[in-house]
């Protein structure tokens, strides 16, 4: 019998690359340009068929989380539901894989909050999130390949470092070690899956409706400003920031839980404040989750944004063999020290993320232009025609858009480089080692390229180039990657995705069936 049933539902999250604002973003003042990506987190909820071995008279019901591509007996969390005379309390199961703190801080956290909704009005005490969970659920996630280092199973696969060879590698590839022991990439992977988590469970529990991949990547391109206002997504954004704030035990910008809610955008955090009253282990009955997290009182500010056509995001997983401590701590005591000069720098970056980011929107404004249309009559010039410009370097001259933007965009892509070494070296903290200033250097001398950096706080874990989507280009890219000895450079697959969070049809997402019936 298939474990697929009308009531099974799947929802995903898009990692996130932060391309500009790193640091500045966790000021309300500044913002950052997240851009989320194809690769997405998975969550799949099945009803259980049987309760299973539960003999505890309390226990109502049990729900298990397993991370489908891991080792099993490591990486499966269960939790049980109980019935005490002050209402339904989730209480974790210790088993062998100890406790995973993302995973049941969702878990307990989305329930008490289904509770209170399902609730309200009423003395229903946590009955109808009982009779819906009903024998229990068994939740599976899943992540794309691009969020954990493939370095291992291209090498035993005899494969070289290339995009062609990740295509090769199947859809959620099995990783040998446990979530703790295997390489991450960068991507997010506790944001995108807490917000896939929560999103599953909210669903499933008929508490929100989520859009569709296709409502979800219309949605995005069709929204010029601001794009909260969807009651679920704003619900879920205040939920999840709050549940990944409390896993981390900080509380950060939260621009990655964002970019999985609402796809690519330009971030301006909420206020810390907001979160303080939930932070702390206040003892039962807790705080009303309802009211703190009711998305009114929330001020995080969401402007669409996106890469435009023809424009495409290369990303490396860089391993130089050192660790990447945290670097915000450093930053921050630099600025608090030395409050003037960061003020001055904090401003020429920030003015020049914003040019960069109105360079990109003149660019979207232009798609529908003849000139911006591959294949057309071409009285000026055509994407096609501009890369071959930019490839052979003859058109510098030219001030025609949208070459214009293009070239201005480099423009900044450089200028921010420059402040974030200016940042690096004020602050003494490696934001752009001189490892990674040598390979970015490279790879933005290479023609059809227009910038590059490394994304979020830095370090030498990862590098973002923005290119024209051009296979030439590309290609010359992977051969400096490939060739390059000094640390080992491996592309992810991840392009830009303008969707956020939404609901998947399974069978419209290569190799998830297959992966979940394993
Ligand atoms: N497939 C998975 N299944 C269950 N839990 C996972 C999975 N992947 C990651 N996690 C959880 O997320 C934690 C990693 O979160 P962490 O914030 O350190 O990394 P990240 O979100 O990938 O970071 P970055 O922002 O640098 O990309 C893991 O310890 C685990 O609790
Ligand atoms: C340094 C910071 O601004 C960005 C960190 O980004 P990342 O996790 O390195 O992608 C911190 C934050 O925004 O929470």
């Amino acid at each position: 019998m298939s474990k697929f049933t009308s009531n099974t539902t799947v929802v995903s999250a898009p990692g996130k690359v932060l391309l500009a604002g790193g640091y500045l973003v966790l000021d309300r003042l500044y913002s950052g340009l997240v851009i989320a990506t194809s690769s997405r987190f998975y969550s799949s909820v099945f009803p259980k068929v049987t309760t299973g071995d539960q003999s505890q008279y309390a226990v109502a019901s049990r729900i298990t989380v397993r991370a489908g591509q891991f080792p099993p007996e490591a990486s499966a969390w269960s939790y049980d539901i109980i019935l005490t005379p002050s209402g339904v309390k989730v209480k974790p199961v210790m088993g062998e894989a100890g406790r995973n703190k993302f995973v049941e801080v969702a878990v307990t956290k989305t329930l008490e909050y289904s509770i209170q909704w399902l609730s309200r009005g009423t003395e229903d005490g946590g009955k109808s999130v009982l009779s819906k969970i009903g024998k229990g659920l068994e939740v599976v996630v899943l992540a794309d390949n691009d969020f954990y280092s493939q370095r291992e199973q291209l090498t035993s696969a005899s494969l070289p470092p290339r995009l062609s060879s990740l295509d090769s590698l199947p859809p959620f590839s099995p990783l040998p070690r446990p979530i703790g022991q295997t390489n991450k990439t960068g991507l997010g992977s506790s944001a995108a899956l807490v917000t896939s988590l929560i999103g599953a469970l909210l669903l499933h529990l008929d508490i929100v409706s989520l859009p569709s991949s296709d409502e979800a990547e219309s949605m995005h391109a069709a929204k010029i400003g601001n794009l909260q206002g969807t009651p679920a997504l704003d619900t879920i954004h205040s939920l999840a920031q709050f549940c990944h704030c409390l896993a981390q035990g900080k509380v950060g910008s939260g621009f990655d839980v964002s970019s999985a809610i609402y796809g690519s955008h330009i971030y301006t955090r909420f206020s810390p404040s907001l979160l303080k009253p939930l932070m702390s282990d206040l003892p039962p009955p807790g705080p009303d989750l309802m009211a703190h997290l009711d998305p009114k009182n929330w001020d995080q500010k969401v402007q669409a944004a996106r890469l435009p056509k023809g424009i495409r995001m290369l990303l490396a997983d860089v391993d130089a063999g050192t660790d990447t401590p945290s670097f915000v701590g450093k930053v921050l005591q630099w600025r608090t020290d030395k409050a003037e000069e960061a003020k001055e720098l904090w401003t020429r970056l920030s003015d020049t993320n914003t040019r960069l980011e109105g360079m990109l929107a003149r660019l979207i404004g232009m798609e529908d232009e003849e000139v911006y249309k591959e294949g057309s009559t071409m009285k000026q010039r055509d994407v096609r025609q501009l890369i071959q410009d930019l490839l052979f370097e003859t058109a510098s001259t030219l001030s025609v858009s949208p070459f214009h933007f293009v070239t201005a965009l480099r423009a900044d892509k450089k200028e921010i480089r420059s402040l974030m070494r200016e940042m690096s070296e004020k602050s003494g903290v490696p934001i752009e080692p001189l490892e990674q200033t040598r390979l970015l250097d490279t790879c933005s001398s290479s023609p059809g390229v227009l910038g590059g950096g490394v994304p979020g706080a830095g370090g030498y874990d990862a590098i973002v180039l923005l290119v024209l989507d051009h296979p030439e280009v590309i290609r010359r890219v992977e051969d400096i990657w490939e060739g390059w000895t000094e640390m080992s450079v491996c592309p992810l697959s991840a392009r830009q995705s303008d969707g956020g969070l939404r609901v998947e049809d399974v069978d419209q997402v290569p190799g998830l069936k297959q992966a979940l019936a394993e």
